[in-house]
């Protein structure tokens, strides 16, 4: 079996969002100290690396990650790719056959440097959302650390795509992955109340 990784290595100085915590990952007791384990503890943001956002992330009523239905991030999924656009909207995907997909993987290859939180990247406009939801689109995963440009507060993406049952798979690295249909699995932790989850993200063929 193939199983393809699309998750970005979490390691000191993976790319974070501007002024969120860093990742850190340590060991809080060596096999020295213990004289039987090494014992390591972590700390970094939920938005780092590749993640879904739960609906809290950005509507205080939204579902929390425990109240995420897992069916939604284990199953079939389709990749296409739409490269080096500035944004992508409704018009872009109109000329792609997405019948009967239930989530959608889109590569831009828009973050070039993946060591650096990029300064430019293809965002979603909102009416890519209804669009999504009339072909039965619950999932939206992409290769960018958002689906809204960086120095938005009114995150009409997020939004948009939430009020049409999209769930949000971001942060995904898919420059090594070819147009086709896969099974994705890309399961959030049981963190309880959290806003999202960093995933493992695999793609099987
Ligand atoms: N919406 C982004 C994250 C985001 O907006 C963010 C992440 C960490 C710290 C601040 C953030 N936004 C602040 O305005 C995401 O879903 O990953
Ligand atoms: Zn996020
Ligand atoms: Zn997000």
């Amino acid at each position: 079996m193939i199983i393809i990784d699309i998750s970005e290595p979490l390691r000191e100085g993976v790319a974070t969002w501007p002024g969120d915590t860093p990742y850190r990952f340590q060991l809080n007791w060596t096999k020295e100290e213990t004289g039987s384990v090494n014992v390591g503890k972590m700390e970094m943001s939920i938005h780092t690396g590749t993640h879904i956002d739960a609906p809290y992330h950005f509507d205080n009523e939204g579902k929390k990650v425990h109240e995420l239905d897992l069916s939604l991030y284990v199953g079939p999924c389709r990749v296409i790719h739409l490269l080096d656009l500035p944004s992508i909207g409704a018009a872009e995907l109109a000329h792609f056959d997405l019948g009967g997909v239930k989530r959608l993987i889109i590569r831009t290859d828009s973050w070039k440097d993946r060591l650096q939180f990029p300064t430019s990247f293809t965002y979603i406009r909102p009416d890519l959302a209804p669009f999504l939801q009339e072909r039965g689109i619950q999932l939206l995963g992409l290769d960018v650390p958002s689906v809204d440009l960086p120095d938005s507060k009114e995150l009409p993406a997020h939004h948009a795509l939430h009020q049409h049952g999209v769930h949000i798979l971001e942060g995904a690295v898919l420059n090594h992955v070819e147009e086709g249909d896969y099974e994705l699995i890309a399961l959030p932790l049981p963190l309880d109340g959290a806003d999202g989850s960093p995933v493992r993200a695999v793609l099987r063929k």
